[in-house]
């Protein structure tokens, strides 16, 4: 969370970006994860999903459908990680995100958009509850178990030969912020044996040698329960 904080041309310092966050929430992990490489610096505003902080009145005028993150600049409030993550490309092109190369580019999105589509939902709290109560308590296990393997599965084969040190190439682009938050999250929550994705542990073994991918780590929140490694 360290950073240059920004400046306006009047040189006075402008206020910090708030992010509205949970520490377990892997679309928070992601905007953490950028805003930490940008060196954005940012205030962390909890929001306890297992209270049901984000369905209260006040939460639901800063995001209409409930969910975190939400970024508040000044008067500007974005939610959803993906807006979020291309506004502060464009606002803070330092340390880019997306690469120039149009095809590099392209991938990004298709392996950013496997995670933020076809994997994270089904395993969001919401839905886990919902399963549960429709079919049975831990019901939502198999199912989440089941996008994960089928959406890291399809993860490997697309990137396996196109990976460097990163997902798309030697620097980190915006697949990797996406591929570090779900690995995290389907490693601790799911206990998902990476055995089978080559390619995506070798990747997580470089994000968790990185002090911005450190930094945001759901275990290293201010929120974190006391409890939690
Ligand atoms: N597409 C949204 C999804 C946001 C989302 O699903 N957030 C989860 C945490 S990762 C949430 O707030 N869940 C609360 C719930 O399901 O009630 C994004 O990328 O920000």
């Amino acid at each position: 969370m360290s950073g240059d904080g920004v400046e306006g041309s009047d040189n006075k310092p402008k206020p910090k970006l708030k992010l509205y966050n949970y520490w377990r929430s892997s679309c928070s992990h992601r905007v953490r994860i950028a805003l930490n490489l940008k060196g954005i610096e940012y205030e962390y505003v909890p929001v306890n999903l297992l209270k049901g902080e984000n369905h209260s009145p006040e939460f639901l005028k800063l995001n209409p459908v409930g969910y975190v993150p939400v970024l508040v600049d000044e008067d500007f409030v974005l939610g959803d990680s993906f807006a979020i993550l291309m506004y502060l490309e464009e606002k803070y092109p330092q340390k880019p995100l997306l690469p120039a190369d149009l095809g590099k580019r392209a991938l990004n999105y298709q392996a950013a958009n496997i995670v933020g589509s076809s994997i994270q939902p089904l395993m969001n709290l919401g839905v886990v509850k919902f399963v549960d109560e429709m079919c049975g308590a831990n019901e939502h296990i198999g199912l989440v178990q089941y996008y994960i393997t089928k959406g890291f599965t399809a993860l490997e084969k697309l990137l396996k030969d196109r990976a460097g040190k990163y997902a798309t190439g030697d620097e980190i682009s915006l697949a990797d912020v996406f591929l570090a938050a779900q690995i995290y999250g389907a490693v601790k929550k799911f206990n998902t044996d990476m055995a089978p994705y080559p390619t995506l542990s070798r990747l997580n073994e470089a994000y968790n040698e990185n002090p911005a991918f450190i930094d945001a780590l759901p275990s290293n929140q201010p929120d974190t329960p006391a409890t939690t490694s």
